[in-house]
């Protein structure tokens, strides 16, 4: 039988399912693997079943090209904690979960764009604060969503079930970003990324992190959206340069942004904690049971399909 590491404790109905095909380590510790447990996951097991906070960088895989460990099944559809090259030169194949994390994920990005716009955070704090007044009508006055333009700045699985919570929900424009055309069930507008910032009253990151989106968000960017405008970010922290984001809620100088990731995760700049525009969730993106059932399931699939000698039916890389 195939050993296999599972590097977190993960739902019951996943961990039973690797267990009727492989014999199955489970990590007790929620902390991310260090270098040398990572290197010596790759000598001690067949397959390796990983989650973001695992950085198996080229130093991991260096040195490594005989492994036992012939296959990374990542437990997310993000892999940029993965260097897929560095493991498909060290004869690793490595594959994720895409489409068991869409529609959770799009739901944290509509909770963070409400949360934003209509100051729900700043509003629960002042409640539990003991500091509420009472009703009157100038209180709290925040942007109403329904009928404003979003603009999705990667228009892939994420971006799309975004765009049609806004269409249908909330009758908003949708203006997108993306390498390629987009055809949606209802008129979208596909746009360069300028444009975008300049007409959206909502921007919402739901690009994968790549050397090509590092800080795509950043001071110069920043600058270009309408000074009412609220920043959703649910893709991963390094798209967005955290440093110039903070300086420009501090200015103001955008409406406000909601945050589900973060530059250098779980740490979150004091400077962001202290301010009243932005709101911040902990990576809660596929935060449910089923969802993260099937995002195991899914993983346990593709390692069963790699260990019975087919092609895994997410593979990256
Ligand atoms: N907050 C959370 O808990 C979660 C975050 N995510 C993040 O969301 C990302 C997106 O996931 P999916 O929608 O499933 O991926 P996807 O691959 O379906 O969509 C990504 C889209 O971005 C586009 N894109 C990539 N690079 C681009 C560039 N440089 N310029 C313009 N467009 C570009 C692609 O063409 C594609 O349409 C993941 O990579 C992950 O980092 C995913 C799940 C949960
Ligand atoms: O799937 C991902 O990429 C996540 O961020 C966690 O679900």
């Amino acid at each position: 039988m195939k050993r296999v590491l599972l590097t977190r404790p993960l739902p019951e109905r996943v961990i039973k399912a690797a267990r009727e095909s492989f014999e199955v380590e489970v990590r007790d510790e929620v902390a991310p693997l260090k270098v040398g447990q990572m290197r010596a996951a790759l000598a001690l097991y067949d397959g390796v079943l990983p989650t973001l906070g695992d950085q198996f960088s080229a130093e991991v895989f260096a040195g490594n090209e005989n492994s036992r460990c012939k296959i990374l099944a990542n437990f997310g559809v993000g892999y940029n904690h993965i260097d897929t090259t560095a493991a498909a030169a060290a004869g690793v194949i490595v594959t994720n979960t895409p489409g068991a994390v869409t529609d959770a994920t799009a739901d944290i990005a509509l909770t963070l764009m409400l949360m934003s716009a209509r100051r729900a955070g700043e509003g629960e704090r002042m409640v539990r604060a003991g500091r509420w007044a009472g009703w009157n009508p100038t209180q709290m006055l925040g942007l109403h969503m329904t009928g404003k333009t979003v603009g999705i700045v990667g228009m892939g699985r994420i971006g799309q079930a975004i765009a049609r919570r806004c269409h249908y929900g909330f009758d908003m424009q949708v203006i997108y970003m993306n390498r390629s055309e987009k055809e949606l069930n209802f008129s979208t507008e596909r746009a360069g990324m300028e444009e975008l910032l300049a007409r959206s009253d909502f921007v919402v990151l739901s690009v994968p992190a790549t050397p090509e989106t590092h800080h795509l968000m950043n001071a110069e960017t920043l600058g270009l959206m309408a000074p009412h405008a609220h920043l959703i970010n649910i893709a991963r922290g390094d798209v967005v340069d955290e440093a110039a984001l903070i300086r420009a809620l501090q200015a103001r100088q955008i409406g406000g942004a909601g945050l589900d990731v973060y530059e250098h995760e779980p740490k979150v700049p004091d400077a962001l904690k202290a301010l009243d525009n932005v709101t911040l969730l902990p990576h809660l993106g596929t935060a449910a049971l089923e969802v993260r059932e099937a995002m195991g399931m899914m993983a346990v699939r593709n390692l069963r399909t790699f260990f019975a000698g087919k092609a895994p039916p997410n593979k990256v890389n």
